[in-house]
């Protein structure tokens, strides 16, 4: 199974389990990678057959912005299923860091894998 990917997905959004949270949007990171099988894509040089990264992406965006989970934890299982859910996604893994929640550190987050892999040659 191949990969399409997306690395540093940027959405603003009410996130977070402290009241001061509850008022404010702040910044997530998103980097994903999804199984998919290119070969058909890449053997008709066609969109339709692929999938679309830009597609996706502006989803997850749309989905975020509309949220107002308390967990990261949270939003990310419910990222996971809409996106294999819409996009006939067999596996990713979802990495959501939420950058500005702890001083002291680069970022923080979770990573999640979902599905199963399909083998094939
Ligand atoms: N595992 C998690 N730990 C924490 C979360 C979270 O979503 N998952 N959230 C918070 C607070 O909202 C924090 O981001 C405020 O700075 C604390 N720990």
């Amino acid at each position: 199974m191949d990969i399409v990917y997306i690395r540093g997905l940027r959405v603003q959004t009410v996130i977070g389990v402290y009241d001061w949270e509850r008022t404010i949007r702040q910044p997530l990171l998103l980097d994903l990678d999804l199984a998919w099988d290119n070969r058909p894509a890449a053997e008709n040089d066609d969109l339709k057959l692929a999938l679309d990264y830009a597609e996706v992406s502006q989803h997850i965006t749309q989905m975020i912005e509309a949220s107002q989970y308390q967990l990261i934890e949270t939003l990310a299982e419910k990222v996971a299923h809409e996106v294999m859910q819409r996009f006939s996604v067999p596996w990713l893994r979802l990495t959501i860091s939420k950058p500005t929640a702890v001083g002291n550190t680069d970022t923080v987050g979770v990573v999640i894998e979902r599905g199963a892999k399909i083998t094939d040659d």
